[in-house]
């Protein structure tokens, strides 16, 4: 852990000694509670034999423990229990699975496991890191108001209109192609929550919440996690001791960007409406403070946290994972030409090649359809989701699952399960076609948004948001390969970040316009 190496050594001595002996307190009390339940004949799911204090921290791929878990599943199965130190994980390597526990024991399954530096870090505003509990209930009936699938209907015009906006980007600028879709990203999240259009480029709104994810992100590592929940007394170590107070000052700057990202964009909505200017009354924030007006004083503060705190979560989870699947789209069509190929044949074909696509041409196009699922598949944005945690002891197949245990839903490994999806990495959309060249029934929706009372609420706008792109850039873009200076095809290799979310980083191609695809057409079709 870097900061440890700036601490004088005996400091860093004395933590480490520390962290064991919190580890082995911890250890010795679970296996006192726990041997009562195993002497009645229950033990846990199957899985690596645990070493002592470590269990099988050392065992799991730390970047992409995804990849572990799935090559543990021939040797443990679908439900499989696993010891990080003093934590207690199962994992569950099976759609079906995840529906057992997570879906039908929602119940049971609900809650989020406690991590020592989300509200430190200022993710105690993110009520995806929330406790199952009325304060949970409240942000999540909020965002259901808003995103639930008919009332999503309602961002429609403003995504295409953003998809267009992608290639006029691309046509300016191609090389920053990665950008692009975060900018539609974070317009996306920012027009249906804040009535805000943020500027292409350089955006204070957007860099404000961008800033604070940068932030946070080292301090929501598990080693750092673990370290804070050992020792608490390091958000609060005096500045004079260097490298030890390097903690809280991290957490402290993270914890006020992130009051400044909750803040700021709902400030500047609130003047706005005092202003009495004219605001779409879908967007989320508008049409929630005017159903809090009839709320008596103490329920309207409540409601107010729990909607800003909605609002600052929404950005958070909409902006990486939709411009990722974009870039994970994106990579697809440089790498299998033959594909963007077909689907612009397909579009061509239905539509022609004197207007745009719209959401009515959806059911017309299940090439570009099969597409979006193989893009959602092939390299899901959220490769372990996020941990679900259990509120009292289940017993499940005849194995013991202690409460407080931590669950997560390996998405990774459905999306590569090889019954269903025979070479599950080369990127073929044709496994979602029938004979006929329809739309069968496997839609990787089903898994790559989570399971049970926690499912995605935005998966109706992030769907819409990824068809409106991908249909929009296939129907006016060539995905080629870069070329070098002798006029070669660039090779290279795929690689991936695995930050807030799993996606490719950016990779050498050639998109530009088709043929018959100009910028005065594109604007033309956004009315500017
Ligand atoms: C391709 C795009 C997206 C994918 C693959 C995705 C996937 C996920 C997954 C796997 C979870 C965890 C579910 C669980 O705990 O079982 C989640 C949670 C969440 N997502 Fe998404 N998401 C996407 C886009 C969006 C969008 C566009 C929004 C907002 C409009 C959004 C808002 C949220 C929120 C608020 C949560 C936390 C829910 C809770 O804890 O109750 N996501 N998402």
């Amino acid at each position: 852990m870097e900061w440890l190496t700036a601490a004088s050594q005996p400091s860093a001595i004395q933590l480490v000694a520390l962290v064991l002996s919190a580890v082995v307190t911890v250890d010795v009390v679970r296996r006192f509670t726990r041997h009562r339940i195993e002497r009645q004949g229950y033990s846990l799911p199957p899985g690596p034999t645990p070493f002592p204090l470590l269990g099988s921290a050392l065992s799991v791929n730390a970047q992409e423990p995804w990849l572990t878990y799935t090559a543990w599943r021939a040797k443990y199965g679908d439900v499989m229990h696993v010891r990080l130190l003093d934590i207690d994980v199962i994992v569950l390597n099976s759609q079906s699975a995840a529906i057992e526990l997570l879906e039908k024991r929602s119940q049971l399954y609900s809650d989020r496991p406690f991590i020592a530096t989300v509200e430190p870090y200022g993710h105690g505003a993110n009520f995806a890191f929330a406790r199952y509990g009325p304060h949970w209930r409240l942000c999540r009936r909020i965002v259901h108001q808003t995103f639930r699938a008919e009332a999503a209907l309602a961002f429609r015009p403003m995504q295409l209109r953003r998809a267009r906006q992608i290639v006029i980007n691309i046509i300016d600028d191609p090389s920053e192609y990665p950008f692009h879709f975060s900018t539609f990203a974070s317009a996306m999240a920012m027009s249906s929550v804040y009535d805000y259009e943020p500027k292409p480029r350089d955006d204070p709104m957007v860099k404000l919440v961008n800033d604070f994810l940068d932030a946070s992100f080292a301090g929501l590592s598990p080693e750092m996690a673990v370290l804070v929940k050992a020792f608490p007394f390091l958000l609060s170590v005096p500045e004079w001791i260097p490298g030890l107070s390097r903690v809280r000052r991290e957490a402290n700057k993270s914890y006020n960007l992130g009051i400044a990202a909750m803040e700021t964009p709902y400030q500047w909505l609130q003047k706005r409406m005092e202003a009495k200017e004219d605001i779409v009354t879908d967007t989320m924030v508008f049409d929630h403070t005017q159903r809090m007006e009839n709320l008596d004083s103490s329920c309207r503060a409540e409601y107010e946290k729990a909607l800003k705190q909605t609002s600052l979560t929404i950005f958070l989870g909409a902006t990486q994972t939709t411009s990722g699947t974009l870039m994970t789209f994106a990579l697809a069509m440089v790498k299998n030409p033959r594909i963007w190929k077909r689907a612009q044949a397909e579009i061509d074909a239905v539509i022609g090649t004197d207007r745009l696509p719209e959401y009515e041409d959806r059911p017309s196009l299940p090439y570009v359809d099969a597409i979006v699922r193989e893009s959602l598949r092939w390299q899901p944005v959220g490769p372990m989701g996020i941990p679900h945690a259990v509120v009292s002891d289940d017993i499940y197949k005849g194995y013991y699952i202690p409460r407080g245990t931590t669950v997560f839903a390996n998405i990774w490994a459905m999306s590569r399960d090889e019954s269903r999806y025979p070479d599950p990495d080369a990127f073929i959309p044709e496994k979602f076609l029938d004979s006929e060249g329809n739309l069968n029934l496997d839609n990787p929706a089903d898994f790559v948004f989570g399971f049970g009372r926690r499912i995605c609420p935005g998966r109706h706008t992030a769907d819409a948001s990824v068809w409106s792109g991908i249909v929009t850039m296939l129907a006016t873009l060539d995905f080629n390969a870069a070329k070098d200076v002798n006029g070669n095809d660039i090779e290279f290799e795929a690689k991936f970040a695995n930050g807030i979310a799993h996606h490719p980083v950016p990779f050498p191609c050639n998109i530009t316009p088709r043929a018959h695809i100009t910028r005065e057409s594109l604007e033309q079709s956004l009315g500017t």
